[in-house]
């Protein structure tokens, strides 16, 4: 069987122009390696803030590279240059408005400008695409809140089975 692939898609202007170097892509791997006990191969893109560049590698990292989930970081804020939520909506079939909501709102308990983001998810074909907020230190915060419900996410869109390690995060399948 090949292994399951995940997009990580950092959108920033100053780190892909090597202004300083992206930490979120990295913390977004280094946190999935904690909560997944299944193999997994990171496909990762660092790229600027232009939404037909970021909707292109979406496209690519789910079309053609396989990814059942890409999780991008940046570009969710309120700034002109902010436009990972329109170029996610743009190549996604289905939005799930929650997966925003909820990090929104567990955020919120960390830094009072979390609803500055508009980081959003939805599917397109069989993949999920989350979006988090640019700082490194949000990754974890956010993922934490919305993982539990990702791998029965990617169960219900014919994705592959995601093993968690129940020490970390539990995923959450209603069925079973
Ligand atoms: N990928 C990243 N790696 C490391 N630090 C980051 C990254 N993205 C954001 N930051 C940090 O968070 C701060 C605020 O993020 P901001 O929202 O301005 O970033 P961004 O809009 O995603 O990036 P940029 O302005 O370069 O396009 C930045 O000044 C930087 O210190
Ligand atoms: N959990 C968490 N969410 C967060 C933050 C954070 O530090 N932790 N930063 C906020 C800030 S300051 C901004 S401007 C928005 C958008 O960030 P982005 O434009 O880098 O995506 O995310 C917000 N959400």
């Amino acid at each position: 069987m090949s292994a399951i692939k995940i997009g990580i898609l950092t959108a920033s202007d100053r780190a892909s122009a090597g202004v300083y170097e992206d930490l979120s892509g990295p913390a977004i791997v280094e946190t999935l390696n904690s909560f997944l006990l299944s193999a997994w191969q990171p496909v990762y893109r660092l790229i600027g803030d232009e939404r037909a560049l970021i909707e292109a590698e979406l496209i690519c990292l789910i079309d053609e590279a396989g990814c059942c989930l890409v999780v991008t970081t940046g570009g969710t804020g309120p700034a002109l240059r902010d436009v990972t939520p329109e170029a996610t909506e743009a190549v996604c079939e289905k939005m799930l408005p929650g997966f925003g909501e909820l990090m929104r709102a567990v955020s919120l308990k960390y830094v009072p400008t979390a609803i500055l983001s508009r980081q959003t998810a939805g599917i397109r074909g069989g993949a999920l695409i989350v979006n988090l907020p640019g700082k490194p230190k949000s990754i974890r915060e956010c993922l934490e809140a919305v993982f539990p419900a990702v791998p029965y996410c990617i169960d219900l869109i014919g994705g592959p089975y995601l093993e968690t390690n129940p020490e970390i995060i539990r995923a959450f399948r209603p069925r079973s």
